[in-house]
């Protein structure tokens, strides 16, 4: 099958969170797989475009309302990740240095949509799916479908997945003229509750809807920032895959940025000498456990709750343990972690920014990994924890419930009810017991890095949902 991915994130090229690394992986796995899958995203200005080869697939021109604009296809030469990768560049709009957070990215993105489909409207053959990830796409199914420029693909599957259906990437009507023409009496599939809705919109127009995991497909029939009824009235069609993980990149054997590579069956050295790197680094002492953070600081993972809950367990502890944070979001929880330094120094240290290389650092030297998440569609970091022998402490929610079983059920995790100071705090305990209880974490360890959690599974699984 030819199957094209479109995302506004894909790793190496550009990563802000989750959704980079499953559009990174997903598609190099369905090739293994003996299909031809593709990645067509936006030509961010990013080192990945500086230092690779490229050539001129597409030369053409857009149209955003009344605006023209010149489009160029860039394919990279190589096929160095696994899977064809096309950048689309559009001089002034997608050529910056940051995926999001611009006042126009309503353009930027529909701009970008537009272009793709453009482009594949002129080939000689069809794809046989497009796969959308997440709002930035969210607008193709319906143009797919509806936009008289692209009627030869009315009839080309469209999957939308479905990474964090918090963010929808809604505008006003009075934006519709940049959506290319289509019969009106059609507009309403591009509406929820008043406004031009692309997350929305792809729902109800995409032929299937995937989650990232079968819990959150679930919950966000309850829970999913306003689109909770369309969910639940869509229900037919969707199904919850969980993620996978590039166990190529996350590879505690082979992963270049640790301090030194471990296996299995050295996982107890391999961790001992990555965390005393790492707290050389941070100033910490390696022979207390050490707790660490790893994400976007908001709301959702329960960031805000991050610094009483350090607070309260290094007063505690008394000493008796260290904490290491890295991410980036919210402010005024960046500034309160920044604090709770000159409060524990020696004991607590946090990096305020987005560092690849640190957060495999920390996946191998930390003890547990936190994850107190109120939402958690799939979660990729428990995953990677895993792999790397450190215990997830995690909220049963989402994918976490997915993929996390606690100790006091035979499993490998410690698990908690709430996001809560006063849970996490409970959970904390729970694992600094664990911790001294060294036959049992030393098995702990053992047992995590053979699950496999790779995409192997999951990349055959949306290929049957593409046949179905
Ligand atoms: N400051 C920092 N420095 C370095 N690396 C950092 C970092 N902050 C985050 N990361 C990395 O970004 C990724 C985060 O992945 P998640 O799946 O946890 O979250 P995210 O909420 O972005 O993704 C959404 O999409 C994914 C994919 O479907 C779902 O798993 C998830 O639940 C959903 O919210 C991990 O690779 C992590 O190591």
């Amino acid at each position: 099958m030819e199957i094209i991915h479109l995302s506004a994130e894909c790793y190496p090229i550009a990563k802000v969170g989750g959704l980079g690394d499953v559009v990174g992986a997903l598609p190099k796995y369905q090739n293994k797989l003996g299909h031809v899958a593709k990645v067509v995203m936006p030509a961010y200005q990013t080192k990945f475009m500086q230092e690779n080869e490229f050539e001129v697939v597409y030369d053409g021109w857009g149209k955003l309302g009344f605006h023209n604009f010149p489009v160029r296809i860039f394919r990279e030469k190589t096929n160095k990740l696994g899977f064809d990768l096309y950048l689309v560049h559009i001089s002034g709009l997608l050529d910056r240095p940051n995926v999001y957070g611009y006042d126009d990215d309503t353009e930027r993105f529909l701009a970008y949509q537009i272009a793709v489909l453009d482009w594949i409207t002129q080939w000689e053959h069809r794809p046989d799916v497009i796969h959308c990830h997440d709002h930035h796409t969210g607008l193709v199914p319906f143009m797919m479908a509806y936009c008289h420029q692209f009627k030869k693909l009315s009839t080309v599957p469209s999957i939308l997945t479905i990474h964090n259906a918090q963010y929808q990437g809604q505008f006003g009507w009075d934006k519709l003229h940049y959506v290319p023409p289509f019969d009106l009496w059609k507009s309403g599939q591009l509406d929820w509750k008043g406004s031009i809705n692309p997350l929305a919109s792809a729902i109800k127009c995409a032929w299937r809807v995937t989650t990232v995991s079968p819990s959150y497909l679930e919950e966000i029939s309850f829970k999913a920032n306003g689109l909770e009824d369309l969910l639940a009235q869509e229900r037919a069609k969707s199904v919850g895959i969980l993620n996978g993980i590039d166990n190529e990149v996350w590879d505690p054997q082979n992963d270049p940025m640790l301090e030194k590579k471990y296996a299995i069956r050295t996982v107890e050295n391999g961790k001992k000498a990555n965390k005393e790197a790492l707290c050389r680094v941070f100033n910490l002492d390696p022979l207390k456990p050490l707790f660490t953070f790893i994400g976007r600081l908001v709301g959702e993972k329960g960031a805000d709750l991050l610094p009483d809950i350090f607070y309260n367990a290094l007063l505690q502890a008394n000493g008796g343990i260290n904490v290491l944070v890295l991410g980036s979001g919210d402010p005024q929880v960046e500034g309160r972690l920044m604090q709770l330094k000159e409060a524990f120094p020696g004991n607590y240290n946090a990096y305020i920014g987005y560092n690849e290389q640190l957060s495999h650092q920390i996946y191998a030297g930390a003890d547990f990994l936190l994850m107190p998440s109120r939402v958690e569609p799939c979660g990729l970091n428990q995953m990677y924890a895993l792999r790397y022998g450190t215990v997830p402490i995690v909220r049963r929610v989402g994918g976490l419930k997915d993929t996390v079983v606690d100790i006091g059920d035979g499993g490998f995790g410690i698990c908690h009810d709430q996001t809560s100071v006063w849970d996490v705090g409970h959970a904390i305990g729970r694992a600094y017991e664990l911790y001294h209880d060294e036959k049992h974490l030393k098995e702990i360890r053992k047992y995590m890095m053979q699950l496999d959690h790779s995409w192997d599974r999951a990349a055959q699984q949306y290929i049957d949902l593409y046949q179905i």
